[in-house]
């Protein structure tokens, strides 16, 4: 790295005189200082005869003079043995202990890296005498248990008393091995799971597990292992006293050098990495004790030594980064709005529904769809649509599905439209419904989260049975029928349909609309596709798990049989098509994703030369301070906006917590302010049981973020604070400002983010909050946008210090908040737990 790069990033001081581990030499087993001679042999078994360069110097500062006094941060190149460099000293040192507990924790980012280091610490602990566990997810908690903790011995004949059964819990490993989730299961409701004793905590791949999702297990360990006998176990005041009695670790305040105000025994920390982060807000969460920094040469990033690297290119991918229908793009810029009345081969129905819908003319978008769809280009191509947020995109595919399935005599499933979010699946589908009943057309809707059973009864009709009447069963199954003409759906709800729903098929679909296709395409949807294009593309084989019950029967009187084409256009491909529309603000431009949807002759709209476009009339500003002061920014701010409708965007959902409880405690900002994510919060409710307080887990949450969306819609709530949940296609009227609390990623989040407001043709302002760190990054981020105007937003300074006296306050509210729910949700563990044992109890009673 240059001089000038080296001096602009912000490294602690710590970093800046590391230990370079290339500056050492393996080192044969048999002379390696100290080792004891049971490990040597063990290591050979392994088939190794030397140490790598990075287990040496880790050796050295652990087991020789270094002495674990100080912590350890490791940055060595992949593959260099990172994972024996803190094994080996852990299990020297923890070879010579008479008391089995728990005294080494190694946390990793996933189950797989888990089993692959429990193999390492396998092969070398039991040599002396050492037990190594497992925690991780996807895997019985009971059986993870019975692994973990030691149960008395119970000799028949003699009676027990409960308690002291329960008080003799131990732990049966010396070691474990766990990811974040599963181990704060055990910490919160695994009976004689203990951290007390904890010597050495290794955090494996460091920068992923500091990530954001990762983040609430490191401080909950830290904790428990900081605490002497408070109160910090949900068992504590059960078990600690008897079961840790004859073994207690009590750590004190330290008064000597480099103790001072550090409790001791303290806790060894090593953290490692390949790619170790730099960032001192990031490391300042690991509360590292005087930290040594070991890394391999001057570069931070470092490659291994004997790795070639080559690029693998093919001649045509070389040139081809878009594809060659991509190159020459429909100009959706160069339409104008079309009024309603003179708009060609529309159904006057649909004509009086859009303007119940308050609408008089379509927007470009829409009317360069219509024409390629109902005009001139007659649905004879599939067309994929790039438009900024709040075109008007949801209307540029419903209209003309309705239009053409408006002159269909006999119901069945016709269109199908797929979103990613069951929030948005209720926003299009209230689109169609506000203009398929006008021509006799019905819409359906299957997303998650709600009864499979109503959504079943709404899409397939049942045959009428007359009292009276004698009926085969087998004749009333096929009369199955399906009650809707359009289906919006979810792809996860959409597949549980397809895999169980009888009488639900696919084999008649017209017209198959992909919207927010990019965030669809990704990873975790990507199944629901080859099944939906699979399933439309049969004739008469059985893909329908119930085809040979209903197919025959139900269908004989309507099928669809697609046969191979043989004219132009068609050769090799199943006529009559499915029609198939994609659509996104942010549509991807990579041929592999694009593959996947099989396009046929695919037709580009695009709007404009950029592949980003923000809405026409929005402004952006950007608001620079310093990272504590943003809070106070942030409520400058919104008094600015005078209770404008505003949605406030967060990275993460529990930022999104802590920040809308944190605005809450700013009692003269009079404006409601509530948070909103996706995901279902667990909210604690408090109530009287048999003379204690008993908190509950609210279990309807979504309920919650539903009435909080409708509050806002409604104009009861002023300011939303939200994570990215929310961000993709909602469209919420009168939203006049997007505030990015945090800095958004990347471009796409801050499109979609910023597209929350400007919509249909309205003014909308996004401001972005940044310290100085990061307004060169904002800077290039913008620039794919081509957004070169973001002026600073001015907040007056007396409006920030007149907030300065409060601010203390506020925090202090917010932290006890914050300790609040923690322990509300360790009670929460507590009590379910009890239950569960008291349910095993029962059963095995029964
Ligand atoms: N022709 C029209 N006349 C007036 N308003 C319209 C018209 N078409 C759409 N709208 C309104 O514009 C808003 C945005 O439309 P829509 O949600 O379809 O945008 P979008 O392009 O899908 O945005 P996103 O990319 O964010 O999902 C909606 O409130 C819709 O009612």
């Amino acid at each position: 790295m240059d001089e000038q790069k080296l001096k602009s990033v912000p490294v602690l001081p710590w970093m800046r005189s590391p230990v370079d581990v290339s500056l050492f030499e393996e080192c044969p087993l048999d002379i390696l200082p100290c080792i004891d001679t049971r490990l040597i042999v063990a290591l050979k078994n392994m088939g190794m005869s030397s140490l790598f360069p990075v287990q040496v110097a880790v050796w050295q500062e652990t087991i020789g003079p270094g002495a674990f006094e100080r912590d350890l941060c490791i940055n060595s190149p992949t593959g260099s043995g990172k994972t024996l460099a803190y094994a080996l000293p852990i299990v020297q040192m923890l070879s010579t202990r008479a008391v089995k507990c728990l005294r080494a924790l190694v946390v990793l980012p996933t189950r797989d890296l888990a089993f692959q280091v429990k193999a390492v610490f396998d092969a070398i602990a039991p040599a002396v005498g050492l037990s190594v566990g497992l925690a991780v997810g996807q895997s019985s908690i009971a059986d993870e248990i019975s692994e973990l903790i030691k149960r008395p011995k119970i000799e028949a004949g003699i009676c027990y008393d409960p308690e002291d059964i329960m008080l003799e819990l131990e732990s049966s490993v010396d070691i474990l091995v766990a990811t974040p989730g599963r181990l704060i299961d055990h910490i919160n409701t695994t009976k004689g799971f203990t951290l007390e004793h904890l010597c050495y905590l290794v955090v494996d791949e460091t920068d992923r597990l500091l990530r954001e999702a990762y983040q609430s297990w490191l401080p909950t360990v830290l904790q428990l292992t900081r605490s002497t006998d408070e109160d910090v176990y949900p068992y504590a005041s059960h078990f600690l006293p008897s079961t840790f009695n004859s073994l207690r670790t009590i750590r004190r305040f330290g008064v000597e050098r480099g103790f001072k105000g550090k409790r001791f025994p303290r806790l060894v920390k090593m953290v490692l990495s390949a790619t170790l982060t730099q960032d001192p807000s990031k490391l300042a969460q690991l509360d590292l004790h005087h930290p040594l920094f070991l890394t391999t040469g001057k570069r931070r990033y470092q490659l291994p030594e004997k790795l070639e690297s080559y690029k693998l290119l093919r001649m045509d991918e070389q040139k081809l980064k878009v594809l060659p229908w991509m190159r020459s793009p429909v100009d959706v810029s160069l339409f104008e709005e079309c009024p309603l009345d003179i708009l060609p081969c529309i159904d006057t129905r649909l004509i009086v529904a859009l303007k119940n819908m308050g609408m008089s003319s379509l927007f470009p978008v829409q009317v360069a769809v219509w024409q390629e769809t109902i005009g001139p280009g007659a649905f004879e191509r599939d067309l994929c649509i790039n438009s900024p947020t709040g075109s008007g995109k949801t209307l540029a595919y419903a209209l003309p599905i309705v239009q053409m399935l408006s002159t269909r005599a006999v119901k069945c499933l016709r269109a199908l439209v797929v979103l990613p979010t069951r929030d948005l699946a209720f926003q299009v589908k209230a689109v169609f419904d506000a203009i398929a009943p006008a021509v006799g057309l019905s819409v359906g809707l299957a997303v998650g989260q709600s009864s499979i059973a109503d959504e079943i009864s709404e899409l397939i009709k049942r045959p009428k049975i007359e009292a009276g009447i004698c009926y085969d069963p087998e004749d009333i199954m096929l009369e199955l029928e399906s009650s809707v003409d359009i289906l919006v759906a979810t792809p996860g709800r959409l597949i549980d349909h397809i895999n169980t729903t009888k009488g639900f098929t696919l084999e008649h679909l017209c017209y198959l609309v992909v919207d927010e296709t990019d965030r669809l395409l990704r990873e975790a949807y990507q199944s629901w596709l080859p099944t939906v294009l699979q399933l439309t593309r049969s004739t008469d084989e059985d893909v329908y798990p119930y085809a040979s019950h209903f197919l025959p029967s139900t269908f004989n009187s309507l099928r669809t049989i697609r046969r191979f084409g043989v004219e132009r256009g068609f050769k090799g491909k199943r006529f009559p098509r499915l029609v198939k529309m994609v659509l996104s603000a942010t549509l991807t431009q990579d041929p592999s994703k694009l593959a996947q949807l099989d396009l046929h002759h695919p037709l580009f709209l695009t709007t404009g030369k950029r592949r980003y476009q923000l809405p026409e009339k929005l402004e952006s500003y950007k608001l620079i301070c310093e990272s504590r002061l943003k809070p106070l920014y942030l409520v400058a701010l919104l008094q600015n906006l005078g209770g404008e409708k505003c949605i406030v965007f967060t990275s993460s959902v529990e930022a999104t917590h802590r920040l809308c409880t944190l605005l809450n405690f700013f009692a003269d900002l009079q404006i409601k302010i509530k948070e909103f994510s996706g995901l279902q919060r667990q909210s604690i409710i408090s109530s009287q049981g048999k003379g204690e307080k008993v908190y509950m887990i609210a279990a309807n949450k979504d309920k919650n973020a539903g009435n909080t969306m409708k509050q806002f819609r409604e104009g009861e709530i002023q300011v939303l604070v939200s994570s990215d949940a929310m961000t993709r296609g909602m469209d919420v009227e009168g939203v006049r400002n997007v505030i990015n609390y945090d800095m958004p990623p990347y471009i796409k989040t801050f499109i979609h983010r910023a597209g929350r407001t400007a919509r249909a043709g309205h003014t909308g302002r996004c401001f972005t909050l940044l310290h100085q760190d990061e307004v060169r990054r904002f800077k290039k981020l913008l620039q794919k946008a081509d957004d070169k105007t973001c002026p600073v937003y001015p907040i007056p300074s007396n409006s920030i210090e007149s907030l300065h006296p409060i601010y203390a306050s506020v925090l202090e509210k917010l932290k006890e908040t914050v300790e609040l729910e923690t322990s509300r949700k360790r009670k929460i563990g507590f009590r379910s737990s009890k239950s569960r044992k008291g349910n095993e109890t029962n059963h095995s009673k029964e």
